[in-house]
């Protein structure tokens, strides 16, 4: 039988601080170059969980030095070798991120995962590299399983990419290509949502002396050495989101320490959300602070940059003064599951009326109704679920153990959380 976790319900005001474990999309970064580098670099607070334990286990399997040293990463780059079998798990990352380390390697990589990952489109990236000289089998059309067959080295040059169903493709070519004989000058082919991430992988290359230039339509990148870097990983803080939104479910304050004062992460903009949604947010010396009174206001927006924080978000609108409309996110149904589709489904059931949109969700409020939800694999549903689960008793969520994707331990944080209620601010 599977695992069931009953959401603790919270009718009282929360008052904590939660301190985060590093983030996602600055660990599969720092992986990835540090192991293309020209030298051991040291990884500290990178996030441990299963999409970032992934991405180390498959640049072990082609030989990359990674090994653990107290809670932190040494990463030791070495000649890459196939013939490996990888697993990406459910990793959007590993998915589109290790796919052209590969096509670097000696030797053929094959790359599967977990059933849905046979679904999450990636034709943009396998079509990028062959572009660029790479050798692929993929029997699916662009979906996993497929080979990469690795030569040791991969031309480059000009390449036209279809990125429209995730960004991720972009990030993948442009980590790996300052070690394309030709580097890259990547055309975008259609539409690009979560252009900050691109930001993010753009800044991080920078940083690891990596010459890389906007172009009209897309980004060059200079062929030439990753200089290896140790570096300290942010918190997570698109992980933040369900913390913060418990001061606007319940009233009181959350308080995420280490907040950094400039990001590239898209979290970052948990603070203007949350301030249209009626709470207060402050940068304390202590970290961001979010204090909310128990009513939310509804939200109108675009959130086709920010579309990891729309299944919390969403929850924040079930339990809202009235409808908010979700635009931009067409592309999230190729996300873990199809979020658009899952949503409705969990917030139908917890009594709001939902209409999906060809990009995004209306959200009109309704009577508030127990219910068992399920996962749907994916870890921000299970956060969702949690935040729904503070104002309405009786939320009920079928394989929780999905939130492992990210933060392995949410459901003793999310405890702490509501346990720390009184007194965490000192
Ligand atoms: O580059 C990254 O680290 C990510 C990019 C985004 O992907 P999409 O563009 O597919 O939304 C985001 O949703 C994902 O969680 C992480
Ligand atoms: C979309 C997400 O993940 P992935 O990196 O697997 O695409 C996510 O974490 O919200």
């Amino acid at each position: 039988m599977s695992d069931v976790w009953s959401a603790p319900h919270h009718p009282a005001p929360v008052d904590a601080v939660v301190p985060l474990p590093g983030s996602k999309s600055l660990t599969a970064r720092a992986l990835v170059l540090a192991a293309l580098a020209d030298g051991p670099s040291r990884l500290v607070h990178p996030l441990r969980a299963r999409d970032t334990d992934l991405m180390a286990g498959a640049l072990r399997a082609l030989g990359v030095g990674i090994e653990d040293d107290g809670d932190d990463w040494l990463v030791t780059p070495a000649p890459m070798r196939g013939p490996a079998t990888v697993d990406a798990g459910l990793a959007g990352t590993v998915l589109r991120f290790f796919p052209p380390v590969a096509a670097l390697a000696d030797g053929p990589v094959t790359v599967d995962g977990d059933p849905r990952l046979h679904d999450r489109p990636n034709a943009g990236l396998l079509d990028g590299l062959r572009g660029l000289g790479v050798r692929i089998d993929d029997a699916g059309r662009g979906r996993a399983p497929f080979t990469v067959h690795g030569t040791g080295r991969v031309r480059g040059g000009a390449v036209e990419v279809d990125a429209s169903e995730s960004s991720q493709m972009v990030s993948g070519l442009l980590l790996a290509a300052a070690r394309f004989d030709e580097g890259i000058d990547l055309t975008l082919a259609g539409a690009l949502p979560s252009l900050p991430h691109v930001d993010m992988t753009v800044a991080t290359l920078r940083e690891h002396g990596v010459e890389v230039a906007a172009t009209d339509r897309g980004w060059r990148v200079a062929p030439g050495p990753i200089a290896a870097l140790d570096r300290v990983l942010e918190p997570d803080l698109s992980n933040a989101a369900p913390f913060l939104a418990a001061a606007l479910v319940c009233g009181g304050r959350v308080t995420v320490p280490d907040w950094p004062a400039v990001t590239t992460q898209p979290g970052a903009q948990l603070d203007r959300l949350l301030t249209l949604m009626g709470a207060e947010a402050e940068r304390t010396p202590e970290g961001l602070r979010v204090t909310g009174t128990g009513s939310i206001r509804p939200l109108v927006a675009d959130l086709g940059e920010v579309s990891e924080l729309v299944p919390v978000l969403a929850a924040l609108a079930a339990l809202a003064d009235g409808p908010s409309r979700f635009t931009g996110v067409a592309h999230m149904r190729g996300h873990e599951t199809d979020r658009l589709q899952a949503l409705d489904e969990v917030l139908t059931a917890v009594g709001a009326t939902v209409r999906q949109l060809p990009d995004g969700l209306e959200i009109e409020p309704g009577p508030r109704r127990p219910a068992r939800l399920d996962s749907y694999a994916d870890h921000r549903m299970v956060m969702a679920a949690a935040v729904l689960g503070l104002a309405i008793d009786g939320v009920e969520v079928a394989d929780p153990g999905a939130v492992t994707k990210t933060l392995p331990d949410f459901r003793e944080r999310w405890a702490r959380l509501l346990g720390d209620a009184v007194g965490a601010h000192r």
